[in-house]
């Protein structure tokens, strides 16, 4: 029997195909011959410098064969050992496992069985189970939570299997005799890797990498592209792995580090098929050793892994229920109580009734962290930003229970229904479904208790799925996304309530492992947003994240953020940033570009500015608190804006940049002319939510704040000379004036008193 997907051993894959190379040496116009030719001598040197051939595989084979006569072959142990569940109850006649549900698109409400999930799937996709991870933008962004098909088999099945039924009796017995399988596969693996090192560590042994013909640019064996034999190319990674891992004795004399790298390079992509600007981007994330290990893991398709939908049903009767449908799978792992991992089916898995009645969901186990990260609470109210398919989405309403409010969000309409289909499939019956750009979402609306950006990314975490990855991610790509995750990132701090009771989070994940992508953008948003900083992720596993790389610092809490590789813990390569925010977003933060600009691209030096203070206190309150009725004009206008199911603080960016930008005649001129007016209404709320607009929110009904925008609409000419009374109030000569007029009033009255007085005495002189 064949070996199963995750019992496929990472350590020494089977050799490339052939057919690539042949290509790449008819490309280059390297006859057979020739490449035999390098072959030869290549091997030759080795012998010289005493090391020993390796040996055939055909060697190997047949080693392993009588190995698995004497004892049957046992599964490969995952670096996240799972507790075993069950053996099938049947014997099942293995097909291909299906890719994850988070690849479904727009025709996805189809059923057709296996399909269902994977439209939108290229035809050379479909050939290589490949799923529909592409953002609309026409390059490929990923989906984290993809798999696809491979085929399935066990080596272990036997009649006595066949009877094996989970119970409280035998499940013991089970683990032990899967553990025992494990250890022996682990005995086996370790065997294996002591003799090939025995091979290639022959004491003394110098391994001779580099050529020695002086044509060749240091060294460099330049036709190492070509390939001429894979075993010989395998071993001179293996060599030059091991020279760079100890340079000071193994190196040859006169050679550097960077002659050795070099080769390397070359060999990585000539064997594994990259190109050499993503090959050198990613052994850089990693010692050689290790990056080695990673280049390998990519070789290698990460386990099939079912997430039960708590909503529907438990992961035991799931398990159980799958089991009866000759289903093998154990739980993914001891930090996931709800995935459970798929060894072979006899059924395929996207068309079971359980399956169809939203029991489960195929999903990546990485793709479970940012969710785990999230921790989302009951009655919440949650933004997944960028959620077609809807992995994470119906992960967030199951660990809500279904209550509060998620609202998802895709850019990607065709996508977005594929998220309505798992939505409805799965009974998440809290989720609003949105089709805006994520950048816009704080126009649209705010004051989320947590935010979820499961950030579209180049996939370098999921080669192993998407091997196109290898070739097709250019240098544009890898300053093109980073500004977009930059701006989707701002976004969604903008959006969050940080006076939120029980939240006030956002969490940050790609499905790629590159630098640029992760570590920078979560850089460039804490030095954009001082109102967050970095929290615990809560994840159990993971490795920290960079606080330093190739030259450039960041933030020391990046320890905080965690990485994911397929080498490190057999799962899709993934990061994963906690972030609480602590204060209202800066003054400007909503606005579309969320002030990233264009030549900000360029790393990391934009990202230590600071967002000026000054700005903040003139943009947000500067030049509205200084009229009353300015003040109820804005409130007014906020409770409209919250009656329309809009967030006033998301427009306070826009507002800001009038006050900033406009004078204040303008300012008057425009809102007599225009008092309610849709763009302005954007713009005007002055202040981030705080608990002062909590409860005004409780307490006020909107009606009341539309009648009072109405009020104040009526009335501009009103405030228009109110400002002019006030004005010449300030006028000292007016306020002399205005201060004499009683005075005169009294001489006026005085007089007539005395004009009185005089006309009676001439009266009376008159009468005498
Ligand atoms: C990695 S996938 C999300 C996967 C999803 N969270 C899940 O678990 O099923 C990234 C998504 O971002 C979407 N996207 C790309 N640009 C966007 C934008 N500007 N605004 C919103 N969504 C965007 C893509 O359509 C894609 O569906």
């Amino acid at each position: 029997m064949g070996v199963g997907r995750r019992m496929k051993k990472q350590g020494m894959p089977e050799p490339l195909d052939e057919a690539h190379f042949t290509n790449l040496k008819r490309k280059a116009g390297m006859s057979v011959t020739e490449s035999r030719e390098e072959a030869k001598g290549y091997a030759k040197k080795r012998k010289t410098n005493g090391s020993s051939e390796p040996r055939s595989r055909q060697e190997k084979r047949d080693r392993k064969e009588k190995k698995s006569s004497e004892g049957k072959k046992k599964p490969f142990t995952n670096a996240l050992p799972p507790t075993p569940m069950k053996k099938s109850s049947k014997k099942a006649e293995a097909i291909p496992l299906p890719m994850s549900d988070e690849e479904m698109d727009d025709d996805s409400d189809a059923v057709d069985l296996m399909g269902d999930e994977f439209d939108g799937i290229s035809s050379n996709e479909e050939d290589a189970g490949l799923g529909d991870d592409f953002l609309d933008s026409g390059s490929e962004v990923y989906d984290s939570g993809d798999d696809h098909p491979q085929a399935m088999f066990s080596e272990d099945e036997d009649e006595s299997d066949a009877e094996e039924k989970l119970t409280a009796a035998n499940i013991a017995g089970l683990t032990r005799k899967l553990d025992d399988q494990m250890a022996a596969e682990a005995e086996d693996a370790q065997a294996e890797l002591e003799e090939a090192a025995l091979q290639t560590n022959i004491a003394g042994d110098r391994p001779h990498v580099l050529d020695d013909d002086s044509d060749d640019e240091g060294g460099v064996k330049t036709n190492a592209l070509l390939a001429p034999d894979l075993q010989l190319l395998r071993t001179r990674i293996n060599d030059t792995v091991r020279v760079l891992d100890d340079f000071s004795n193994l190196a040859e004399e006169g050679r550097s580090r960077a002659e050795y790298t070099a080769q390397l390079l070359k060999d990585i992509c000539a064997y594994y098929g990259y190109s050499e600007y993503l090959a050198e981007k990613l052994y850089n994330l990693f010692s050689p050793k290790e990056a080695f290990a990673f280049f390998e893991a990519n070789e290698t398709a990460r386990p099939v892994v079912l997430r039960t939908n708590t909503l529907r049903t438990h992961r035991r009767d799931l398990a159980t229920a799958l089991i009866n449908r000759g289903v093998t799978l154990e739980p993914v792992g001891k930090w996931s109580k709800i995935g459970l991992q798929v060894f072979e089916s006899a059924v395929p898995l996207g068309a079971t009734p359980e399956y169809l009645a939203g029991h489960y969901i195929l999903q990546a186990a990485s793709s479970f962290l940012p969710v785990m990260a999230l921790a989302p609470q009951e009655n919440e109210r949650v933004l997944d930003m960028a959620s077609a398919p809807g992995g994470k989405t119906t992960h967030i309403a199951a660990l809500m229970k279904n209550t509060g409010c998620i609202f998802a969000n895709d850019s990607n309409k065709s996508r977005a229904k594929g998220l309505i289909g798992n939505v409805h499939r799965l009974g998440a019956k809290n989720v609003i479904v949105c089709n805006y750009d994520a950048r816009e979402f704080p126009k649209v609306m705010g004051g989320f208790d947590r935010v979820l950006l499961d950030a579209p990314c180049s996939g370098t975490g999921i080669i192993a799925k998407d091997p196109s990855v290898k070739t097709n991610k250019t240098e544009k790509d890898f300053l093109m996304l980073p500004h977009l995750q930059k701006q989707l990132l701002l976004s969604a701090i903008d959006s969050v309530d940080h006076a939120s009771k029980t939240g006030g989070y956002i969490v940050y994940s790609t499905c790629s492992v590159t630098v640029e992508e992760n570590e920078q953008v979560v850089q460039y948003a804490l030095s954009k947003r001082p109102n967050v900083k970095l929290v615990e992720t809560g994840l159990v596993f993971g490795k920290e994240g960079f606080t330093s790389y190739m030259g450039k610092q960041f933030n020391q809490s990046l320890k905080m953020t965690r990485r994911y590789y397929p080498h490190a813990y057999n799962v899709d390569g993934f990061f994963v940033a906690k972030f609480k925010k602590t204060g209202p977003s800066p003054a400007g933060s909503s606005a579309s570009s969320n002030g990233v600009k264009n030549d900000d691209i360029d790393e990391m030096d934009i990202d230590r500015r600071p967002v000026p203070e000054t700005e903040e206190k003139e943009d947000v309150f500067g030049g509205w608190d200084e009229e009353e009725d300015e003040k109820y004009m804005e409130k007014a206008k906020r409770n409209l804006l919250r009656k329309k199911g809009q967030d006033p603080n998301a427009h306070r960016g826009d507002m800001s940049k009038k006050s900033a930008g406009v004078d204040g005649k303008e300012k008057k001129e425009k809102k007599s002319k225009k008092p309610v007016n849709g763009e302005e209404t954007k713009g005007k709320s002055a202040k981030a939510v705080n608990g002062e607009e909590k409860s005004e929110k409780k307490s006020k009904k909107a009606v009341d704040g539309e009648e009072k925008t109405e009020k104040k609409s009526k009335k501009p000419v009103d405030t228009e000379e109110k400002k002019e009374k006030s004005k010449k109030v300030i006028n000292g000569e007016d306020k002399k004036e205005k201060s004499t007029k009683p005075v005169d009033g009294e001489e006026k009255k005085s007089k007539k008193a005395v004009n009185r007085e005089e006309k009676k005495e001439k009266k009376s002189k008159k009468d005498k």
